[in-house]
């Protein structure tokens, strides 16, 4: 199993998820990255030469295996399971898993199990009728040295996902907050 998904993958699905109305995130740097509406990666690419995303592990997984909130989230419903590191010219940034009914896997978005290594930012946000809701925050390490984390549903022709990022410490998110 890869050393990301072992470490990353269960303290994202431990987290505790807040309303981003719990957070003071207005007018701070991290903020304006947590509160993103439209494609993280568009703009992590924006903040290095070189964008690119592995992916880690990518697995049918039952809906019994969902948490409560999961499936109020996402539905009742099995889920393909895709989890990605996100790297900025080389350097891990974000480590994101995204839960994918099998419901959404349906007509047009049945491309979205052969994604590969291509972001799913991008094919979701090039269609026009894609949004996100139901963003919340959660910080996976301490006031002073905060690890952020978001959760967000993405809807793509009505039908949606659940995607949760984790933003590592050599992410642009940290930058003014490590003074650079
Ligand atoms: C959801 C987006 O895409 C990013 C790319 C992902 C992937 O390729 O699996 C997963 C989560 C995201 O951080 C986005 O760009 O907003």
């Amino acid at each position: 199993m890869s050393e990301f998904k072992q470490l990353y993958s269960p303290l994202i699905q431990s987290a505790k998820w807040y309303s981003v109305q719990s957070w003071a995130l207005e007018q701070t740097s991290h903020g304006a990255w947590l509160l993103e509406s439209e494609s993280l990666s568009r703009r992590l690419a924006q903040y290095c030469q070189h964008f690119t995303v592995t992916v880690l592990a990518q697995t049918m997984i039952s809906n019994d295996n969902l948490s409560v909130m999961e499936r109020q989230l996402v539905g009742n419903c099995d889920c393909l399971e895709r989890e990605v590191m996100l790297y900025g010219d080389q350097q891990p940034w974000v480590f994101a898993r995204t839960l994918i009914p099998m419901t959404t896997l349906s007509g047009k978005e049945q491309d979205l199990v052969n994604l590969g290594n291509s972001p799913l930012g991008y094919r979701v946000f090039n269609d026009k009728n894609s949004r996100r809701d139901a963003l919340e925050v959660a910080n996976l390490g301490t006031p002073q040295h905060p690890r952020w984390a978001r959760r967000s549903r993405l809807w793509i022709n009505e039908k949606p996902m659940l995607v949760a990022e984790l933003f590592l410490t050599e992410s642009p998110v940290y930058a003014k907050e490590k003074g650079c």
